[in-house]
């Protein structure tokens, strides 16, 4: 019998359907096993030791409180899976098909800022630990790696740029011909950044990139440290605790943009992106999924940026049911935030989702050991979304839907959707 779960075998080959691996000996094959790391919450912890405590501090906290941050992982707890059995799962397909490739798994790795903090190898190694799992990345505008290599590191598996709107188009529409040019499929908008989340360690810490860092996509302008020695000599306006100032770009000077609304910068984004697809990320509400719509958005990310911008917002896997009933499959709708699991992945599609992006874990595999770290990173995953399919009784991604959960009341009663 083919083992069904993910192997070298499968998963380096993204291509392969992967219930056509090669037959193993001897079944479960455990030689690739990290006996150090067998869980995102191994990863998590091993990868904390090797950060300094600003990376530390900025990659894992939330905004405020951090009461959404822990929310997103919580309500995945609210949840229980209802398995099926007697099916024959012999042969697992946990593919699906995003950007126009088929992925290996219905989960992504979502945009994440200045990922050399973790590794110096940053962005290409994660982009390079996607390509040979055949999972699809996000790349942040504010990447300390420039988008033509990420995308050249990512060859076969397409990726999404991230956007940060500025407030100053020029910048933007040139970040744009560029994605373009370098054979980007999609566009990502992060619309829940009107203001940063207040994060206070990152204020506390006095957050900048090291001197020997550069947010690359912007590397003709000033470095954050320059303008940190400018801002410090002749003081600021910006929030407590931010250093830097504008007009230079920085994070904290144009991360933020106010001014977005849906009319204009829609009709503006679509043009200058096109042929690439737009995506908006950071959608809590079915009220703007179906603003979305109507706007002409080629799919939405329901997110609350993993927690660090507003805090008291509901979790993302709260928000997804009825944002996948408004958008009554017109569009794609794709959930981040709290993935921490395999049968996390599992239990958003059964609620709805047609994907799933994942964050921090991968920064985590990232500070463990680079490139071989976010491989860990995604294989224990995509194992473990495979083995919650064929526990549950599933042999295909279509299949998994509502039948399949249980929701925990507060009584601790267990009833079905
Ligand atoms: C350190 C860090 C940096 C991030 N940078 C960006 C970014 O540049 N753009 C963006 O849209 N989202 C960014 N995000 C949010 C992620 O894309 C994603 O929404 C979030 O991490 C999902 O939650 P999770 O970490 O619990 O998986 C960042 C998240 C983290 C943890
Ligand atoms: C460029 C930033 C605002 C990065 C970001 O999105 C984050 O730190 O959450």
């Amino acid at each position: 019998m083919t083992y069904p779960f993910a192997t070298d075998a499968n998963i380096d080959h993204p291509t392969l359907p992967l219930n056509m691996s090669p037959p193993k000996s001897s079944g479960i094959d455990l030689s690739d096993d990290d006996l150090d790391c067998l869980s995102i919450s191994e990863l998590e912890k091993r990868a904390l030791g090797r950060m300094d405590k600003q990376t530390g501090d900025y990659y894992n906290e939330g905004a405020d409180s951090g009461v959404t941050l822990l929310d997103n992982i919580m309500a995945y707890q609210m949840y229980r899976i209802r398995p099926r059995i007697m099916r024959d799962v012999s042969s697992i397909d946990s593919s699906v098909v995003v950007f126009g490739h088929r992925s290996s798994a219905p989960f992504g790795i979502a945009p994440a800022a200045m990922q050399k903090l973790a590794h110096p190898d940053g962005e290409l190694a994660t982009a390079r630990a996607c390509a040979r799992r055949g999972i699809v990345m996000g790349l942040s505008s504010f990447s300390t790696t420039a988008l033509e290599d990420v995308r050249q590191a990512s060859g076969r598996v397409p990726n999404a740029l991230q956007l940060y709107l500025f407030e100053d188009r020029s910048h933007s529409r040139d970040l744009i011909a560029r994605a373009k040019m370098a054979g980007y499929k999609a566009v990502i908008l992060t619309v829940d950044t009107p203001v940063l989340g207040r994060r206070r360690l990152e204020i506390r810490n006095q957050f900048r990139l090291p001197s020997h860092l550069e947010i690359a996509n912007f590397a003709s302008h000033a470095t954050e440290s320059e303008v940190e020695s400018s801002s410090t000599e002749e003081g600021n306006n910006l929030p407590d605790g931010y250093a830097t100032r504008a007009p230079q770009i920085t994070f904290h000077t144009h991360g933020p943009n106010p001014t977005l609304e849906w009319k204009e910068t829609m009709k503006w984004l679509k043009h200058e992106a096109s042929p690439m697809q737009v995506w908006l990320k950071g959608i809590l509400t079915p009220e703007d999924a179906s603003l979305a719509v109507e706007h002409g958005a080629d799919g939405i990310i329901v997110s609350n940026h993993g927690g660090r911008q507003l805090d008291g917002a509901l979790a993302t896997l709260d928000a997804l049911p009825d944002i996948v009933a408004v958008v009554d499959r017109r569009i794609p709708v794709h959930v981040d935030g709290g993935i921490r699991h395999g049968s996390d992945i599992f239990k958003a599609l059964a609620l709805g989702a047609d994907f799933c992006w994942v964050g921090r874990p991968a920064l985590w595999g990232l500070a463990y050991k680079g490139q071989v770290g976010v491989e860990l990173c995604l294989r224990l995953l995509i194992d473990e979304f495979r083995r919650c399919m064929g526990l549950s009784g599933v042999t295909e991604v279509k299949q998994i839907g509502p039948d399949y959960l249980c929701k925990v009341g507060r009584s601790g009663f267990v009833s079905r959707l």
